[in-house]
């Protein structure tokens, strides 16, 4: 996988306050990356710095090979963005927006309708005002300006707030699309819980800093959040064989027992469990969330 974004011990400081501290990473052609914070967790900040929109204080930024701020033109060509608020002049439609945009960016031609047709823009709708569009059509909009001139790194902030499940439902198809293209895309979010699936890898950014990266199934691993079993017993004072195997049950109400198991010994537990299912009138399992991942790893207990 050759590399196309290579961040290394990048720190950015306004005044006395460090925005970005110390934080290195490499993105790869054809990955799809996730940059996760909360609000102010500088994720802005290093799309800018991707972009060479401001420079780093301390450390190198690469994109293709050059400094973004400095370097060719023909590497900020090869970069897309999608700002996190997209603001068009109202009076335009999609596709002077698009021509406009195609302008700034030198990109040959007029756009095609095959640039519509890729982000979802029914051709109706394109010699529309941008007035006319819906929040989604916006966005949509958005991304075909993003996608002029075939991006080889596609920057994208938040690009999914305020889309309704649909339309991030082909939001991410077309990111699928494009990654099989072999585009990098980087999406910053504030949630993990829509990446399931999405992202190839999340990386995690809290006040600055870079606190998690890798896969989910690898953050999920490192993490080695418990399982909760609930468990009802079909007689409410009955006192099963599995209950003194050394976990900590908690009794609630009508025969409920519930407790937290660590992934190694779930298995083992829910053999025991099951072993006599007479004994029991319910079994929930419920698999750490997504949120509880996040909530984790922003609780600084594990770094990576
Ligand atoms: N030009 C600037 N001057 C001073 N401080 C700034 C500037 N730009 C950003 N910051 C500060 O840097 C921090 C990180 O901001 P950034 O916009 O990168 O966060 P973010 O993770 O993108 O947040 P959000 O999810 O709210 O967009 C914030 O505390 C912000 O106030």
């Amino acid at each position: 996988m050759s590399e196309t974004v290579k961040m290394a011990s990048v720190s950015k400081q306004y005044g006395n306050s460090t925005v970005v501290r110390d934080v290195s990473f490499v993105l790869g052609e054809a990955e799809t990356v996730a940059l996760v914070g909360h609000n102010g967790a500088g994720k802005t900040t290093l799309i800018k710095l991707m972009l060479g929109l401001i420079r780093p204080t301390n450390g190198r930024v690469r994109v293709l090979g050059e400094d973004p701020a400095t370097g060719d033109f023909a590497v900020r060509q090869s970069l897309g963005y999608l700002p996190e608020s997209v603001s068009f002049n109202m009076a335009l439609t999609g596709r002077e927006t698009l021509r406009f945009y195609a302008r700034l960016k030198r990109v040959g031609g007029a756009p095609t309708g095959d640039l519509f047709d890729c982000v979802g823009l029914a051709q109706d709708a394109v010699d529309r005002p941008v007035r006319t569009y819906s929040k989604g059509m916006r966005q949509r909009l958005g991304l075909a300006q993003a996608l002029l001139g075939k991006p080889r790194v596609l920057l994208l902030d938040e690009p999914t707030s305020g889309l309704d499940p649909a339309l991030r439902r082909s939001f991410y198809d077309l990111i699928s699309e494009l990654q099989a293209r072999g585009t990098t895309v980087l999406l910053s979010s504030h949630a993990l819980t829509e990446l399931e699936g999405r992202a190839d890898r999340v990386i995690i950014v809290d006040k600055g800093v870079k606190i998690a990266d890798g896969s989910l199934e690898a953050l999920r691993r490192v993490a080695r959040l418990p399982t909760r079993i609930r468990v009802k017993l079909a007689q409410t004072a009955a006192s099963p064989a599995w209950l003194n195997g050394g976990m900590k049950w908690c009794r609630g109400p009508e025969g409920v027992l519930e407790a937290e198991v660590s992934s190694d010994r779930k298995v083992r537990l829910l053999h025991d469990i099951t072993a006599d299912a007479a004994m029991l009138s319910g079994l929930t399992i419920t698999e750490p969330t997504l949120d509880d991942l996040y909530a984790h790893f922003l609780g600084g207990q594990v770094t990576k």
